[in-house]
């Protein structure tokens, strides 16, 4: 019998994915500006706001999966927590798993009218997103939020549904609490 290494490993002490094909993405704060209520100038533009690790499974014969990893640095943008950018799946048959390893947060969901609710995320919480729902995450720590997700290759990401139609609420940090506030 043949023993291999496994294709990829996580490292939990680092928060990172190393592994075959690995897609690593980076969001500055220049890409993640149109996230938050207000631009804030004292921000450098190449703030690294989150990471997303994406490990590849191509395989033509199979639905399959792909896993990752979205790392979100502890920064707030005019006291607004940071935020991924959030979305809808083109495919809402596809629903998809999340496994908070390292911090806190929010999992912020909207459905096709717009009516928001969240979950809150904290080490080892999981949630399912049904495949109808936006999602964005939500860093409300001082620390980084790591966050293991799991979702088909053929979900698809349709940022354009919430720009046309945006998140409802905010979450801010101010003197450590947590407020939300209507997104008008
Ligand atoms: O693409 P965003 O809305 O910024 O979210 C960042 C990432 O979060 C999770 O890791 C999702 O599973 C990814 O598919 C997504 O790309």
């Amino acid at each position: 019998m043949k023993i291999t290494e496994a294709k990829w490993i996580e490292n939990f002490k680092q928060g990172k994915i190393d592994g075959e094909s690995v897609e690593v993405s980076y969001k500055m704060y220049a890409q993640a500006k149109s996230f938050y209520a207000s631009e804030d100038a004292s921000l450098p533009q190449d703030t690294l706001m989150y990471t997303v690790y994406t490990c590849q499974t191509k395989n033509d014969h199979t639905q399959n999966l792909n896993w990752g990893l979205t790392v979100m640095e502890p920064v707030c943008v005019h006291q607004e927590c940071n935020v991924t950018r959030g979305h809808f799946h083109e495919d809402e048959q596809c629903d998809e798993i999340y496994v908070c390893q390292k911090g806190e947060g929010l999992l912020l969901l909207m459905d096709e009218k717009g009516q928001c609710h969240a979950e809150t995320m904290r080490e080892g919480s999981i949630h399912h997103i049904d495949g109808t729902l936006a999602h964005r995450l939500v860093n409300t720590s001082d620390s980084k939020l790591e966050v293991m997700c799991c979702w088909p290759v053929n979900a698809g990401h349709d940022y354009k549904r919430v720009e046309e139609m945006p998140f409802s609420v905010r979450v801010f940090r101010e003197n450590g609490k947590i407020t939300i506030k209507e997104n008008r």
